[in-house]
């Protein structure tokens, strides 16, 4: 296989790699009621950001949030996935891998709702 035949086969993997990636996103989008939910709050903190005209570091904030709440879920939905695979009967380890990974969203969210807090909220406040 020549040099220019490897580079386009390396670029197919690589397309497929963000297509195998973006069948998950949408695996879980389509699944999880959470990520929906996720979702719109990511819209929302968008447009409130453009509407309120937040700094470029607050757009570094609320960004690192919603990344972060989106993978975890992501993440946690892998999870449920991997335990069910595992096992359909009821075992407290089972339910210990699900419930740290539903703390590790719940965390994030937190963490997000308190940036999202800190951010917006004097910026509507001057707004209204
Ligand atoms: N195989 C299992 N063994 C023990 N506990 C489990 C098992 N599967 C789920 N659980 C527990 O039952 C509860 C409900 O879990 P379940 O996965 O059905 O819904 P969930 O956590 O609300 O997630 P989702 O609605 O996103 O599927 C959780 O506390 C979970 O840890």
């Amino acid at each position: 296989m020549g040099l220019q035949d490897q580079k386009a086969s390396e670029f197919k993997r690589l397309l497929k790699s963000f297509a195998f990636a973006w069948s998950g996103l949408m695996h879980v989008y389509r699944h999880e009621r959470n990520f929906q939910i996720h979702c719109i709050l990511m819209v929302l903190a968008i447009a409130a950001g453009f509407l309120l005209k937040i700094s470029l570091v607050e757009w570094y904030m609320v960004i690192g949030a919603i990344a972060a709440v989106l993978s975890l879920e992501l993440m946690n939905t892998a999870i449920e996935r991997t335990v069910d695979l595992v096992t359909e009967e009821m075992r407290p380890l089972a339910k210990a891998a699900k419930d740290a990974a539903a703390g590790s969203v719940f965390v994030a969210a937190i963490a997000a709702f308190i940036i999202g807090m800190l951010i917006f909220t004097p910026k509507l406040i001057e707004f209204l």
